[in-house]
């Protein structure tokens, strides 16, 4: 058959000739076409065994492969030739598989390389068509799957469509319920039938399932001539589409795209034989008339006639139409012609041999489809899309900035319900602690009750079943004849033993919840190693930022790091060495006896501890060589720390000492150290020298301080008098200002998260207190906890209510006084709303700021010089002013960026700020937070910084985010930067 049809072509090979010309035009490589002639095979059936038993005769004989004779002989006249000649002739024993592999297959495997094919099945009804298709499209199914196997170079998509042309109206099988489908004419692809459904094959099975439901779908009937005559021209549809494998995303490649039909056409059939009548004979008269029109275009394909200019009725029917590229279009075309030998279908038999000697002169145009297919880099693009809607439904880290704000929020959201689950846990100590204290104060009251009770009587056998007092009961019973005298001494020793049992379970207890708090107090410890280490990395970043500057401003820093790093060895030092030693003792008083004493002692440590960190930072600040050698100041400002801190007191009052004596921050990150004028004073001059020794008159003046006097520099003076030192000096000045600027900056956030860790540290020591005050309630020698009267838990709701409105108006009037941060005010107004979780932060929150007011007043007492505190308190104030003042332009700033000039408009409106007038932006962000007593005010001006600020939206901020961070730490490393775990001040 290769040859047969190369030589019909005129062309070598099936497709090996193909060449391809030109570019690209319109997604298709236009490739040469090749003509060839259809392919056409006659075959003969046998007579069936009803032609057998009716007595029918064959009159037809397979002379060779390619010839067929008529067998009887003919009048000379006879129109009709007496042997036809056909590519192939297949007998009536020849196998369908024959058939296929010499009449049909190389058509088939046409459509594997892109060139449209079409197998037909044409002859009389009963000839046997569906007989033989049915073996066809098997065997082609097989063999195109095998091909796509063997060919792994490619990737192949098979479609299918299957239709029936019944009375002229075209159904589609595969969706039988669609109805009459229409007919269009497409410029590109010629007819196409609408709506035709086509299913995407997902293997041999699953195409072998759609072909059964286009047979069965397919409409038969029964005539005189065949029992399961077919009725309709069915139209089986295989698209096969392949490319290249592994292609570079992005690179342009070539498909093959080719569809390959079987046809088979209902019979033709004449009424006299087939004695059909109604529908059947209906159905006969399209059939016939469908193939009448089959015949003409094939006859006018066939007969010369066929020119650009010639006519051929394709459109006179629709089995024609969608046929079109088949009948001397773009595709390799076979027809077998099936024929019943029978001598009484001779008349339609002569019809079918000539029908197919007609079809042998129709000359096609097939070429391979090779195209850059639209189809596929629609199917890349869509691929693409389907990739790219997942990334967004599964945002990845690095996908893009959205991506990555998603998945920040994640993390937030994941560490704010981790914080909540602390917060729990801690309120969860906290229930559990408040039902020791009931616990031990009911134990209390029984155990005088029993005392009462024992004074009076014998003990009831099996009242008690402790070892002590079981003894008890046996040398009772022994020494009641001793008398009074040995009963005193009995009791004595059970009252003694009934003490040691409940000191020991409450110093158990406590055990318990002091390791809870250690494990607070580790967390609070990896904040102040990250506070460290970020002071470093930044110190360091500014070093390198820096290097260009001078080499003074960079040996500068580098002394500031060692500093540090020294200051970490301290602290480490001092952990390890002295305080182990001091809390042991502390603590195994406070396990052991529940002295308070000695708790007081402990907790004092921890005091000291911190006081020694601070003192350290102060030194770093203070008293840094860079600075003296930057200033060059031969008097230093000398000031004690003593002088603007109380000492600890000895009191009992424990609680009250510690929260009056916590170094707490201002707003703006200040200590009460007077950081602001000392900041160039040696450590060892504040250590050592007198408070007296602060004096205005010593106090570097603003335009001496980090600046060079050349009047009290002789040094300095020296240089005045070379114009080019002087330069270089003041390049100096200016550069080395600005690096300690830079410096001070990085200390005071390192002090501001020092004095925040003094809030948690104080929250520990609120809950050690609380201990304490438990082990006090078991020794009933102190009174009960005088604080849980202030607790929300000991109050009616509405009392804790009040109780907190006041608390709130409290801290929000020394908001005001003391210059706080609007930011600060609004995160706290907005997170801190009445929950009686709230409570311990508003307590620590009022005693910060009272801190800071009372602090200015009673510097004014300590000072030896008030007027110098005055002006301390002056320059502190100015501080916080100046630092709200930023805030307030700030949020000015971020009011064109953060919200709409219509809502501008609307705030202005709202703020009583006319939409005329000037700096409007900036008058509002000079009216929030002025008015601490007008709630409506305060509400109002909250709103505005948190929209305007962004600092969050109220209500989804987590409380452990505000100050009093619970978060677990996030590295695993030891702290070691402040006080010991508490167990070691217990030796647990
Ligand atoms: N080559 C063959 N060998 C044996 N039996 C055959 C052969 N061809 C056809 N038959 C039998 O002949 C009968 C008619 O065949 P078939 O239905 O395929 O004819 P048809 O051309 O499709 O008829 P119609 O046009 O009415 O649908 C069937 O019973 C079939 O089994």
């Amino acid at each position: 058959m290769a040859a047969s049809l190369a030589r019909a072509a005129g062309v070598g090979g099936t497709d090996g000739g193909t060449t391809v010309e030109g570019g690209l035009s319109g997604g298709k490589i236009k490739a040469k076409d090749r003509e060839e002639k259809l392919y056409v095979t006659v075959r003969v059936r046998p007579l069936s065994s009803k032609e057998v038993a009716q007595g029918e005769t064959v009159d037809w004989d397979c002379t060779n492969e390619h010839t067929i004779s008529f067998k009887h002989s003919q009048p000379e006249r006879s129109p009709y030739p007496s042997s036809y000649t056909f590519d192939r002739v297949f007998g009536p024993d020849c196998p369908t598989k024959q058939v296929y592999n010499e009449g049909a297959k190389q058509v088939a495997l046409s459509a594997l390389t892109g060139i449209n094919s079409t197998i037909f099945a044409y002859g009389q009804t009963s000839s046997g068509k569906t007989y033989t298709m049915r073996g066809i499209v098997e065997s082609a199914v097989i063999d195109v799957y095998n091909h796509i196997q063997k060919t792994q170079e490619r990737e192949f998509v098979l479609k299918i469509s299957g239709l029936e042309i019944y009375n002229e109206v075209v159904k589609d099988l595969l969706n039988p319920d669609s109805g009459p489908l229409r007919l269009l004419d497409d410029p590109d692809r010629g007819t196409v039938v609408e709506k035709l459904k086509e299913e995407i094959v997902r293997d041999y099975d699953h195409l072998q399932q759609m072909i059964r439901i286009c047979e069965v779908q397919r409409q038969v009937g029964e005539t005189m001539l065949n029992d399961t005559s077919s009725r309709s021209h069915q139209i089986i549809r295989l698209t096969l589409e392949s490319y290249p494998r592994g292609v570079p995303d992005g690179s342009p490649f070539k498909s093959l795209i080719a569809s390959l039909n079987f046809v088979d056409l209902a019979g033709s059939e004449r009424a006299s034989q087939t004695l059909a009548e109604g529908s059947r004979l209906k159905e006969g008269c399209h059939i016939n008339r469908s193939l009448l029109t089959l015949s003409s275009v094939i006859r006018k394909l066939s007969g010369g006639s066929k020119s650009k200019s010639g006519h051929i009725p394709y459109r006179d029917s629709k089995l024609t139409r969608i046929l079109q590229h088949s009948l001397g279009g773009n595709a390799r075309t076979a027809i077998i012609c099936t024929m019943c030998p029978a001598h009484s279908h001779v008349e339609q038999t002569r019809n079918t041999l000539a029908f197919a000697t007609r079809a042998k002169e129709v000359t096609n145009s097939a070429h391979v489809n090779l195209v850059i297919s639209d189809k596929v880099l629609v199917k890349q693009l869509q691929k693409e899309v389907a990739r790219l809607e997942a990334e967004l439904r599964v945002p990845e880290a690095s996908f893009c900035s959205e991506a990555l704000l998603q998945e920040k929020e994640l993390l937030i959201q994941k560490m704010q319900s981790e914080m909540k689950e602390l917060v729990m846990q801690r309120d969860l100590a906290q229930v559990r602690l408040n039902e020791l204290v009931k616990k031990m104060e009911a134990d209390d009251q029984a155990k005088q009750l029993d005392q009462g009770q024992s004074a009076s009587h014998l003990p009831s056998p099996g009242l008690d079943i402790d070892h002590d007092t079981v003894l008890y009961e046996d040398e009772v019973v022994e020494g009641a004849a001793f008398g009074a005298i040995a009963r005193e001494q009995q009791l004595d020793r059970r009252n003694r033993s009934m003490r040691l049992r409940q000191s020991t379970s409450a110093s158990l207890m406590l055990v318990q919840e002091i390791r809870k708090l250690e494990l607070l107090q580790d967390e609070v410890g990896e904040d102040a190693n990250r506070a460290l280490e970020a002071l470093q990395k930044e110190i360091e970043c500014l070093r390198l930022a820096q290097a260009g500057m001078n080499k003074d401003a960079a040996a500068t820093i580098g002394k500031l790091q060692a500093e540090i790093h020294e200051l970490h060895h301290q602290t480490m030092s001092a952990d390890k060495k002295d305080m182990p030693d001091r809390g042991l003792t502390s603590l195994q008083a406070l396990g052991d006896n529940n002295d308070k004493s000695k708790a007081d002692a402990a907790i004092a440590t921890l005091e000291e501890q911190l006081e020694s960190v601070q003192m350290s930072l102060d030194r770093m600040v203070l008293g840094s060589p860079a600075s003296k050698a930057l200033t060059e100041t031969p008097s230093p400002v000398k000031v004690s720390t003593t002088s603007v801190r109380k000492k600890p007191p000895s009191s009992s009052s424990t609680r009250q000492r510690l929260f009056a004596d916590s170094p707490p921050c201002s707003p703006n990150g200040r200590t009460s150290s007077g950081f602001e004028h000392n900041q160039n004073t040696p450590p060892q001059i504040v250590e050592n020298s007198s408070p007296c020794v602060y004096s205005k008159s010593k106090r570097p003046t603003p335009g001496r301080t980090g600046g060079v006097s050349s009047k009290e520099s002789p040094t300095v003076h020296r240089r005045s008098n070379s114009v080019d030192i002087r330069k270089m000096q003041k390049m100096f000045k200016t550069a080395a200002e600005e690096n300690i600027k830079s410096i001070r900056a990085y200390v005071t956030e390192l002090k501001e998260r020092v004095a925040k860790l003094q809030y948690q540290k104080q929250l520990l020591v609120c809950q050690v207190l609380e201990l304490e005050a438990n082990g006090n309630a078991c020794d009933g020698t102190e009174d009960a906890i005088k604080e849980d009267n202030h607790t929300p838990s000991a109050q009616s709701p509405s009392a804790w209510q009040a109780s907190f409105e006041k608390q709130r108006m409290q801290i929000i009037e020394l908001w005001d006084m003391c210059q706080v941060s609007i930011i600060h005010r609004t995160q706290f107004y907005l997170l801190f709303k009445g929950d009686p979780a709230d409570a311990i932060y508003m307590e620590v929150e009022l005693r910060r700021l009272t801190w800071l007011k009372e602090h200015t007043s009673e510097t004014d007492l300590q000072s030896p010089s008030p007027a110098v505190f005055q002006d301390e308190n002056v320059a502190f104030l100015s501080t916080s002013c100046r630092g709200l003042k930023r805030e307030r332009e700030l949020l000015a700033k971020r009011m064109r960026i953060r919200l709409t000039p219509e809502e501008r408009d609307e705030l202005f409106s709202k703020w009583g700020i006319p939409l005329d007038t000037k700096q409007r932006k900036l008058q509002l962000a000079y009216k929030v937070w002025t008015d601490p007593h007008d709630r409506d005010h305060i509400q109002a001006s909250a709103d505005v910084v948190a929209r305007v600020v962004g600092v969050w939206e109220p209500g989804s901020a987590s409380k452990e985010m505000f100050e009093l961070n619970f978060a677990p730490p996030n590295s695993q490393k030891p702290w070691h930067f402040g006080w010991n775990p508490l167990s070691s001040f217990l030796n647990l």
